[in-house]
């Protein structure tokens, strides 16, 4: 089939029943629901876009294997060439929902990708696992699906390892082997989107301990394969807020769920890994999941850009960006940006090539931008709060706008510098509230903190990493250096 348009995804979501919770009550008719009705045109719509000739030869390509065009987010990536049209996708999409909807399909389908190239790795433990995740990418590349992933284990106890927690199955663990699959039990989090995708993937980062054998798993399913219940948190948007007064909260909330898992039967075909520690520690670090990490930087540019030009045309609206305390926030921000802009295009002109021919962006200035967004993120929406001040909770309601009784005073009072209107003051100033102060934008902030894993860890990581591969080699040239000069005397130099 190729690439999906829109009505084509929602098409799918009308022909599956996921069994998903929320606010008390069992969702029944998904695509009429009006907490989800948004966030389904939006993804509908970048399903679109791959169909619509201005952006069609830019974000997809026509696959060699079966001559059918598929999302460049399928591409595993031979050149320099190819990691730049894998980032115009990114990009193009990114700039759709100004980069506030980080799981939109390219993210999972481009880590599908990278496990499926590096299936020597799975080939290493079992034969039949190389085979299922080569079979299943080619599944999402010609289905054009969309899914979502869990891959944590819920909260519970984290001083204790899985096998030590409460329950057996408190976090998902496998039950028993059947003839058909396996039968698998407990809990993962923190699942975006999953209940307007097709499909979730499940696996984890590392840190499981000997005994944990039954957690070291991967697989695949469908959304509403029986058994899997989706338990959303409760939406910051109930679908009929106005987009006047919430423009970017009632357009681009991604809901969030933890997925329960019954007995849930996954057929061998779709088991990736099971029951080995090793293998799940290891898979993080040998399937190239980078390869999501230069999405989520693409991503993540957009979105700080974002809120940099929100937080430039607040002080430019309430005329504050000539002093100099407003300048430097503003310059801060403007430099943010150009330091992740700059790091992305190291990662991807240093990039390597692996011995199976694959191109990846450069791995530290990926990992450099996710141990640095984390801080730089909430501190622009700090930046947007305290230049927006009062000035953001002064802001009336589009009804409150639209009464004649009101208009002059509104008219009057909530106008910004000479030259901009009452009108385009509050509709800016509700744009950046939505984005620093609503629930909407706080979970925006959270999702950049620990979207990608426990910052404090993964930075913990990057440096035993880094250690690894540099011997620190200046300092060694420097005291040789010493010792050198040392010796020779003086006027022997030419
Ligand atoms: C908005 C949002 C969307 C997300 N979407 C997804 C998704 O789609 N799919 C998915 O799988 N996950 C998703 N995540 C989950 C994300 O992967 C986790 O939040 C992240 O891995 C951090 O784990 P945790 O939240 O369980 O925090 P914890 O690991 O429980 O950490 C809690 C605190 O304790 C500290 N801590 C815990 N353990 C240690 C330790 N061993 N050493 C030192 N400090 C420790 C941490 O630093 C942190 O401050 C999302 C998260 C957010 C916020
Ligand atoms: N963002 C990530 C995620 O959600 C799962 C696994 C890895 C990452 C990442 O950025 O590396």
């Amino acid at each position: 089939m190729g690439i999906r348009t829109g009505a084509q995804y929602i098409n799918g979501l009308k022909s599956r029943q996921p069994e998903v919770w929320m606010s008390g009550r069992k969702v029944t008719d998904l695509v009429n629901e009006p907490v989800f009705q948004q966030p389904i045109r939006e993804i509908a719509r970048l399903y679109d876009m791959q169909h619509d000739p201005e952006y069609s030869d830019k974000i997809t390509h026509i696959c060699e294997e079966t001559g059918e065009r598929v999302s460049n987010a399928f591409l595993i990536p031979k050149s320099f060439e190819d990691l730049q049209a894998r980032r115009a996708l990114f990009e193009t999409w990114a700039k759709e929902n100004f980069g506030l909807m980080g799981r939109t399909p390219d993210f999972l389908n481009v880590t599908v990708s990278s496990m499926a190239s590096n299936a020597a790795f799975f080939e290493k433990y079992n034969p039949d696992w190389a085979k299922n995740i080569q079979n299943y990418y080619k599944y999402i590349r010609d289905n054009d699906l969309f899914l979502t992933h869990a891959i944590v284990n819920p909260q519970n106890d984290r001083s204790k390892a899985s096998h030590e927690q409460k329950e057996t199955f408190t976090h998902l663990g496998l039950v028993k082997e059947t003839p058909e699959g396996i039968i698998v039990r407990g809990a993962k989090m923190l699942a975006t989107l999953a209940p307007i995708t097709d499909e979730v993937i499940v696996y984890s980062f590392p840190g499981f301990k000997p005994r944990d054998e039954r957690y070291a798993l991967s697989f695949a399913i469908p959304i509403d394969t029986p058994g899997l219940r989706l338990l959303c948190r409760e939406p910051m948007q109930d679908g009929t807020r106005s987009l006047f007064d919430h423009p970017l909260a009632s357009r681009f909330e991604e809901m969030d769920a933890i997925l329960v898992f019954h007995d849930v039967l996954v057929p061998w075909d779709r088991v990736f890994m099971h029951s080995n520690v090793e293998a799940a520690n290891q898979l993080y670090s040998q399937t190239g999941l980078m390869q999501s990490t230069h999405q989520n930087g693409v991503r993540g540019l957009t979105k700080l850009s974002f809120a940099m030009e929100i937080a430039a045309r607040l002080a430019d609206a309430i005329g504050v960006d000539g002093y100099l305390n407003v300048q430097t926030q503003l310059g801060e921000l403007v430099q943010s940006v150009e330091v992740i802009r700059a790091l992305l295009r190291v990662s991807e002109y240093e990039y390597v090539t692996t011995p199976h021919g694959e191109v990846i962006p450069a791995g530290i200035p990926l990992e450099t931008i996710r141990g640095m967004l984390p801080k730089m993120y909430p501190r622009a929406i700090e930046i947007i709060q305290t230049i927006g001040a009062g000035g953001l909770l002064m802001m009336p309601s589009g009804d409150d706008f639209e009464n004649e009784e009101l208009r002059d005073d509104m008219d009057r009072y909530y106008g910004g510098r000479s030259g901009v209107s009452a009108y385009d003051r509050i509709r800016l100033f509700k744009l950046a509230w939505d984005l620093c102060g609503e629930g909407f934008g706080q979970r925006l902030v959270q999702y950049e903190r620990y979207y990608s894993g426990d910052p404090v860890r993964k930075l913990g990581m990057f440096y035993s990493n880094f250690k690894r591969q540099h011997s620190f080699k200046l300092v060694d040239d420097a005291l040789n250096g010493a010792l050198k000069a040392q010796k020779e005397p003086v006027g022997t130099q030419d």
